[in-house]
């Protein structure tokens, strides 16, 4: 009998000297506890997503070092661990310190190699680059190492024989992360090892962000794998959160334990710290540990759950405990008003309603119901008066070319609209949260994101967009979520979520006449959703073609008859086209602009879907058939 230790530790990216402390207090809990073996997620010691600091040779040097001191540590039991290995006087690719994303497995202080590496570690064999991952911007894979010795990753891929101090032995697989994601790949590692040799256990170490139906996702695959191999295997990921600049992750964990016909024996809690123990049964191959697997979430408690766990664990991150957040009566402001007091304690909360000429007594009253449910500080902050001198300037300062006047600028109600939304954030929330001692947030959606219905250094800005990865009716569903079962009590006033969204920003964005936001949420949440994040990504032309062939509703599955929303197909081209110049040209520079976000979905804004500011552009064949459709129309 095995006593295994999953670590399933909160990584904290580039402070290996932490992550260091933690993982050596892990052994010695595991050492008390009877453990044989212990181990610990992909890149433990330096962190996955650390951006280019991969390119400084000291951090590296550091990280090894600290590697060696958990070597050290593996007395009398065997660690296995994720750290970056460097090898002098090789290059990677682009010319820089050779490395390799590496497992180790040291016990009674010395190094287990592979069977049949040239190196004292294992190095991953698929390095995903694709979304957030860029190993092989940073790695050097087994691929690689077998193609420069004009040799086949089969002559280095092997098990691991670990023979414990009282002589028994175990044949281990060793895998990183990507290496079980093999689908798309011509060489499975998992596969090979399995029908290669006799292995009694597959080890996976990963570093894998949670993403919405991500982890059912992992189960399925990973079981699927393990069936056809019909080999017990244990999956330790970390939690924690990582970012690259644009895009926060959350780690949800999952680690946990399969049976050989791949069902999930054990899994630890997801977002949390735990030293799970499991005992395998080496000569039935077999855990005869208690199972425990957790209850699965819909998809909007998975949300919150994601989104609460990543907020704190950024504002913890960034030292930030105070935050203002201007709040219309709307529900995206509301919504992360409620989020922020599922976090803070509320007199570290201060929500500031702003009216123009334009916001209803409805709204400003639904401002201020949120801030009493939620009990926190509040303020009404007007910006009526410093519109209208925004507009006596202008009126009253002529232009002048050589001392000669030449005439005025002109503020349309436009031009009057965004200048409201920049007094709000640029001045009134900029000042107050300097002046609280906090941050202010911004609260776009994915929908407004995505074709920039927001203004520039306006609502657009803050320290943190912690909801613009989600579509406006993710929204909506997060508000109930919040209210019935974070809240158990109406803390977002139902009048939010009942009101029609508008920007309450000139005559024509009446809520009180249902005059509300351009955008039709039913339809344009799916298609824009279609346009970013479907794997082969979908453009104008597959839009237009679902749609003559009546299977667009199937496709982008969007809940309502799009032939009723544009009767006419010169309408619903019309519309089309409208989104598409806005979601890939002038939104592109918004989005080049606005603050990091926690991805939660397939594909979100920032590093995960890189973007260049180009023109929209429309292919051949949706000319040809628009040219076709409206002809027949
Ligand atoms: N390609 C480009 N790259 C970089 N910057 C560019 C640019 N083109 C214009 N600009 C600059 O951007 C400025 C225009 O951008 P911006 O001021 O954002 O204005 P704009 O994008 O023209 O309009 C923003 C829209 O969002 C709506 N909005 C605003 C605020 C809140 C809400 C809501 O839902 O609550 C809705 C607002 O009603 C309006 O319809 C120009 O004056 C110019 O300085
Ligand atoms: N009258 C206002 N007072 C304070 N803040 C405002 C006001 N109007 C807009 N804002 C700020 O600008 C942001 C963007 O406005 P937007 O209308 O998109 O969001 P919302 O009003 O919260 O929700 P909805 O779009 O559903 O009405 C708001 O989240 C809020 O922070
Ligand atoms: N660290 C990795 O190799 C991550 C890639 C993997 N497919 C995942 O998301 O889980």
């Amino acid at each position: 009998m095995l006593k295994i230790g999953l670590a399933q530790i909160n990584v904290h990216a580039g402070d290996p000297r932490y992550n260091t402390a933690v993982i050596k207090d892990n052994i010695i809990q595991a050492k008390d506890a009877g453990c044989d073996i212990i181990i610990f997620p992909e890149l433990s010691i330096p962190g996955y997503f650390i951006g280019d600091i991969w390119d400084q040779p000291d951090y590296i040097d550091d990280c090894v070092r600290f590697g060696e001191e958990i070597q050290a540590a593996s007395d009398g039991i065997t660690v296995i661990y994720g750290n970056v290995a460097k090898e002098a006087g090789r290059v990677n690719l682009d010319g820089r310190t050779r490395k390799y994303n590496a497992m180790f497995v040291a016990h009674n202080g010395r190094l287990i190699s592979p069977a049949r590496s040239p190196y004292p570690f294992y190095i991953k064999t698929l390095l995903p680059n694709y979304r957030e991952f860029s190993d092989i911007r940073y790695f050097t894979s087994l691929m690689e190492v077998a193609q420069e010795r004009h040799a086949f990753p089969e002559d280095f891929l092997s098990p691991v024989q670990i023979t414990f101090d009282d002589g028994r032995t175990l044949c281990m697989g060793p895998l990183i992360c990507e290496d079980s994601w093999d689908e798309n790949y011509p060489f499975k590692p998992m596969s090979y090892l399995g029908q290669t040799y006799d292995i009694d256990l597959f080890i996976n170490i990963s570093c894998s962000p949670f993403t919405l139906g991500k982890t059912g996702r992992r189960h399925r695959l990973f079981g699927q794998a393990i069936d056809k191999i019909s080999r017990p295997a244990l999956y330790v990921n970390s939690t924690g959160i990582q970012n690259n600049g644009k895009n926060i992750y959350t780690f949800d964990g999952a680690s946990g334990a399969y049976d050989r016909d791949g069902t999930l024996h054990y899994e630890c809690q997801p977002f949390k710290e735990e030293l799970a123990f499991v005992q395998y049964d080496e000569t039935l191959r077999k855990f005869v540990s208690p199972a425990h697997i957790n209850a699965r979430q819909n998809d909007t408690a998975d949300i919150y759950t994601s989104l609460h766990f990543g907020m704190q664990s950024f504002l913890e991150n960034i030292g930030v405990d105070k935050v203002v957040i201007g709040v219309s009566g709307g529900i995206d402001s509301a919504v992360n008003a409620a989020l922020y007091a599922s976090i803070l304690p509320p007199e570290h909360i201060l929500l500031v309603n702003m009216p123009s000429c334009y916001n209803s007594e409805l709204t400003k009253g639904l401002a201020r119901d949120l801030a009493d449910n939620i009990g926190c500080l509040y303020t009404v902050v007007p910006v009526q008066d410093s519109l209208e001198l925004t507009r006596r300037q202008f009126d009253e300062t002529p232009l002048y070319r050589q001392d000669t006047a030449a005439g005025h600028l002109k503020l349309t109600s436009f031009i009057e609209e965004n200048i409201q939304a920049r007094d709000r954030s640029s001045r009134i929330l900029a000042a107050a949260a300097a002046a609280f001692g906090g941050v202010f947030t911004c609260n776009a959606n994915k929908a407004e994101s995505a074709v920039g219905y927001a203004t520039l250094y306006g609502d657009s800005a803050g320290f943190l967009a912690a909801t613009a990865d989600l579509w406006k009716h993710q929204i909506y569903d997060l508000a109930s979520y919040l209210n019935e079962h974070v809240f158990q009590r109406e803390v977002i006033p139902q009048g939010s979520i009942d009101i029609v969204p508008s920007a309450e920003l000139s005559a024509s964005q009446d809520v009180t006449q249902g005059q509300g936001d351009p955008l039709i949420y039913p339809y344009h949440d799916y298609l824009f959703a279609a346009f970013i994040e479907r794997w082969q990504r979908a453009t104008p032309e597959s839009i237009l073609d679902w749609y003559l062939q009546g299977t667009l509703e199937k496709h982008i599955g969007c809940p309502v008859n799009v032939r009723t929303l544009f009767p006419h197909p010169a309408d619903f081209i019309a519309d089309l086209e409208k989104w598409w110049r806005l979601i890939a040209g002038f939104a592109v520079a918004k989005r080049i602009q606005s603050p990091p976000l926690i991805s939660i979905s397939r594909r979100s804004f920032g590093n995960d879907l890189r973007e260049s500011q180009l023109g929209p552009y429309l292919t051949t064949r949706y000319l040809e058939l628009k040219k076709e459709c409206l002809r027949h129309a």
